[in-house]
């Protein structure tokens, strides 16, 4: 049979193409990680919660690890994530025993990416400066938090000030799921571009892409895109996953995929990187949410302990029908 390309060697015109790892994954994974990918997301251990559980206390061993692994292997890697509301050690939110006040609050949040910025520089191309701070439903703009309780409206355009003090070399993100779905879409642009007219240090916007096999539809995909990319700003699809169960279904009766979800799976592969080659002047990578059936965080969400087959490889490392169409293309 004709041997098939490698995923970072089929995309090498076109954009990284990249995989979410664990310490866990690398160890149990690595060969296909480093044969398939060029670029790396730590998928927990650089959340804050992870690297300074504590104040003043930095646990950065298991994200060094992945570092280690992505220099080893000529890999580039993107920071996930600085700020969130999240996976977020409650101290940060604190004063001692009380609430933080504002001004505290903001220290906590600088001090956060100074440390972890100056801790991880090589070979870092991007940061997620702060995740998913636009609410799904509702007339605001922007979900409740902590944060924003906190500190107030403008914590978003701090925390891109305080990563570029930080950093003035690496590509700032906004990241956001739901992000291809015309009202948040518009909610994300609307954000983006007040910030951007305040002269805010925003390089990129993440499309997490948790897409499924119905939802969303290639033209609100496309119209994203678009939107985003008018901003001026470069795009990177960041958590890419096709779930083979619409968010709504909660089945639980299944222990392999049908025959008929692989083949709507590899279809809608098959569109999503081909609107990614057409828009590859704006796109700067594509990163999978894990690197293959074996575990993705689909198989505990939404509903804990349903297995899902949301990746390009199966649970064997197997390429499926999915990979074979992105990379077979003229
Ligand atoms: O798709 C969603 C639906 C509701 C809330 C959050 C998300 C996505 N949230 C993402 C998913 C997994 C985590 O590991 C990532 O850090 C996070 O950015």
């Amino acid at each position: 049979t004709k041997q098939l390309l490698t995923l970072k060697d089929a995309y090498k015109d076109y954009f990284k193409v990249g995989v979410a790892v664990s310490p866990a994954t690398l160890e149990r994974d690595g060969d296909l990680i480093r044969e398939q990918f060029n670029s790396l997301t730590a998928e927990n251990v650089m959340k804050p919660e992870e690297v300074q559980p504590e104040q003043g206390t930095f646990t950065f061993e298991q994200a060094d690890g992945i570092v280690d692994f992505a220099k080893e292997n000529n890999m580039t890697m993107r920071g996930h994530t600085l700020a969130w509301h999240n996976q977020t050690p409650d101290w940060m939110f604190k004063d001692g025993d009380k609430p933080a006040s504002r001004d505290v609050a903001l220290k906590h949040m600088k001090e956060h990416m100074h440390a972890v910025m100056s801790h991880f520089k090589s070979p870092f191309y991007a940061w997620d400066v702060i995740n998913e701070v636009v609410a799904d439903e509702g007339e605001d703009i922007l979900r409740e938090s902590p944060w924003r309780t906190i500190i107030g409206d403008d914590y978003v355009q701090k925390a891109f000030e305080f990563a570029r003090q930080a950093n003035p070399d690496v590509a700032l993100y906004y990241n956001d799921y739901n992000e291809s779905h015309p009202e948040k879409r518009d909610k994300i642009y609307t954000m983006l571009k007040d910030l951007l007219d305040k002269g805010t240090p925003i390089d990129g916007m993440g499309l997490q892409a948790h897409w499924g096999l119905e939802d969303p539809t290639l033209d609100n995909i496309r119209a994203a895109i678009e939107k985003y990319a008018s901003l001026g700003l470069t795009l990177q699809v960041t958590e890419m996953d096709v779930s083979v169960f619409n968010f709504g279904d909660k089945r639980t009766d299944l222990t392999e995929p049908t025959e008929e979800m692989m083949e709507k799976q590899a279809e809608r592969y098959e569109a999503f990187f081909s609107l990614f080659r057409e828009y590859s002047d704006h796109i700067d990578s594509v990163t999978l949410w894990a690197a293959s059936d074996r575990y993705n965080w689909l198989d505990d969400f939404p509903v804990r302990g349903r297995k899902n087959w949301p990746m390009l490889f199966d649970v064997n490392n197997q390429p499926k029908e999915s990979f074979k169409r992105v990379v077979s293309f003229k």
